[in-house]
């Protein structure tokens, strides 16, 4: 069941932001059941563990003009924080391969008319074209924090901050990158779940 409007007054958004994200969930609800964009059983709780989840990488990049999320998926984090950061002047880069997906990302942005560009593409044709010209790379999701590394090492070594959230074994997959790379890296907690962490990766070199 979707939760009233009230039920997420207590976000830090305004009113319009609010109603898009709103649009958001009904409309992923919709597409859910010709198109199963997300895990099934995310779906009775898309506003914690999808909408609110994605919200809280805005803080931790506030100054962002140009986000690059990979595997965005039904749309988190990139699409959430496209709609939430549109009144600072964000536009959020979203690189996915699957077609469904693209479709749902392109229909939400043009009904929210939310800044948000989506590559319907591989990640690693499209990671070229940004090296040098993101403030943030993120990925929920989608690979080791290793394979991470490897794909936006180029993005990372020209200044842009990677921002991926991890579950509970975010510790030991800081460990096994920092095997083949240095870089510093900020554990932060995660607002929706006591066990997950995100990480905040900054200067990155390769040990070989
Ligand atoms: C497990 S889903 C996560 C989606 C979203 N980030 C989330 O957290 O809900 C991973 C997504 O990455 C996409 N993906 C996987 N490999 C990719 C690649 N090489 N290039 C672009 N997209 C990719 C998949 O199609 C899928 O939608």
């Amino acid at each position: 069941m979707i939760a009233p409007a009230s039920a997420h007054a207590n976000l830090n958004v305004s009113r319009e932001t609010l109603e898009k994200l709103e649009l958001l969930e009904r409309e992923l609800r919709r597409w859910q059941a010709i198109k199963n964009l997300v895990g099934p059983a995310t779906l009775d709780r898309t506003w914690d563990r999808h909408i609110v989840d994605s919200l809280q990488l805005l803080d931790l990049a506030p100054e962002a003009k140009t986000w690059v999320d990979l595997g965005s998926g039904a749309g988190f984090p990139g699409l959430v924080l496209a709609i939430a950061g549109q009144e600072k002047g964000l536009t959020v880069h979203l690189v996915e391969s699957n077609s469904r997906k693209c479709a749902f990302l392109r229909q939400i942005a043009r009904l929210t008319g939310a800044p948000a560009v989506v590559h319907e593409a591989r990640l690693e044709a499209v990671i070229p074209g940004f090296v040098g010209k993101a403030d943030v790379v993120s990925a929920r999701a989608l690979a080791s924090l290793t394979q991470l590394l490897e794909w936006t090492e180029p993005m990372l070594k020209a200044g842009t901050i990677g921002l991926f959230p991890k579950g509970r074994d975010a510790e030991s997959e800081l460990t096994e990158a920092l095997k083949r790379w240095t870089f510093k890296a900020d554990v932060l907690p995660s607002r929706t779940d006591s066990e997950a962490r995100i990480l905040r990766i900054t200067s990155i070199e390769s040990l070989t």
